[in-house]
C-alpha cells in the first residue's frame, strides 16, 4: 500500500486529479475499451473534482469514453435533494465534464426493490468489465463507502443501516439535524471496492486522523473497513499532514522518504 503524505489538501487534490487524468489519457491511447472509474461524495474528494474540472477545461481530458459507477446514496431522499449523492455528483462534477449521461452509474435509493437495484448495480459492474480505479473516501471512523464498523469485508452493494456516528458526522449537510439524515443507504461494497483494479483513498484534515493510523499501523480489521485496503495489489492512500497527525515521526518520515518522486511531481496527463 502507498502512502503519499501532502503538506496540503490543494496539493494533496492536484496529484490524484492528474493521476486519474493520466490514467484515463492512458486508456484512451490503448482505445480496447471506456476506463471505468469508480467515485466517491463527500467533501474529501470535492478539490480533486475541481482540478479534474480544470484539466478537462484546458482541453487535457475528456470523459467521453469514461464509464463511472458512484459508490453509494442514501435510501428515501429525492434525486434532486441537494443533499442525495446524484444531486452532488452533478453539482460538482458531471454537469461539468463532457460525460456521456448514460455512462453515470449511482445507485437508485428510492427503487421499489432495493435489493434488486444492489443485485443489478454488481451485474452492471461485470458488464462494464469491472472497475479500473476506484477513488475513495473515509469516514472518521474508517468506513469506506457506507461499509460501517463491522461490515463484511468481503461484502458486495447491498443495503445499510447508518451508525449513529455517521448520522452525526453527516447531519453537518442536514442543517445540523440528526433528525433530517437519512438512516439508511445503499452502498458498494467492501469487496465491490477491492475488486477494482486499483483503489485510491483521500483522507484529510484532523478529524480522519485516528483512522488514519488505525488504517496504516494496525493490522485489517473490520471495525476500520478501510484496512482491508492493505491487502490490495494496489492501494494507495493521499493524505495530508492534518490527517497524518496521529502516525508514528518514523512512519511518515519512512513513506515521506520512499515517496520523494510522488510528492514532488505530478502525474504527467
Ligand atoms: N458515505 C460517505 C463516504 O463515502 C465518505 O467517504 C464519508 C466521508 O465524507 P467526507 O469526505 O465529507 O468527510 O462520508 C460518507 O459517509
Amino acid at each position: 500500500m502507498r502512502i503519499l503524505i501532502y503538506n496540503d489538501y490543494d496539493h494533496l487534490s492536484q496529484w490524484v486529479a492528474h493521476y486519474v487524468a493520466r490514467k484515463i489519457n492512458q486508456a484512451e491511447k490503448k482505445g480496447d475499451k471506456p476506463f471505468v472509474l469508480g467515485l466517491p461524495t463527500g467533501s474529501s474528494p470535492i478539490g480533486t473534482y475541481q482540478e479534474l474540472v480544470k484539466l478537462y477545461q484546458a482541453g487535457k481530458v475528456s470523459f467521453k469514453n469514461v464509464i463511472t459507477f458512484n459508490m453509494d446514496e442514501y435510501v428515501g431522499i429525492p434525486e434532486d435533494h441537494p443533499q442525495s449523492y446524484h444531486f452532488f455528483m452533478w453539482d460538482n462534477l458531471f454537469k461539468h465534464i463532457d460525460i456521456p449521461k448514460e455512462n453515470v452509474n449511482i445507485l437508485n435509493g428510492n427503487a421499489t426493490d432495493l435489493e434488486k437495484e444492489c443485485c443489478d448495480y454488481e451485474q452492471r459492474i461485470k458488464d462494464a468489465g469491472g472497475i479500473d480505479l476506484f477513488l475513495g473516501g473515509i469516514g472518521p471512523d474508517g468506513h469506506i463507502a457506507f461499509n460501517e464498523p463491522g461490515s463484511s469485508l468481503s461484502s458486495k452493494t447491498r443495503i445499510k443501516t447508518l451508525t449513529y456516528d455517521t448520522i452525526v458526522a453527516n447531519s453537518r449537510f442536514f442543517d445540523n439535524d440528526v433528525n433530517k439524515v437519512p438512516k439508511m443507504a445503499l452502498t458498494v461494497g467492501v469487496g465491490t471496492v477491492m475488486a477494482a483494479h486499483e483503489v485510491l483513498i483521500i483522507v484529510n484534515g484532523y478529524k480522519k486522523a485516528r483512522a488514519l493510523q488505525k488504517v496504516v499501523e494496525e493490522g485489517v480489521n473490520h471495525m476500520w473497513t478501510v484496512s482491508m485496503l492493505q491487502m490490495h495489489r494496489h492501494g494507495i492512500i493521499c493524505c495530508d499532514e492534518e490527517a497524518s497527525m496521529e502516525l508514528k515521526v518514523g512512519t511518515v518520515k519512512y513513506f515521506k522518504d520512499i515517496e520523494y518522486d510522488a510528492l514532488h511531481n505530478l502525474p504527467k496527463v
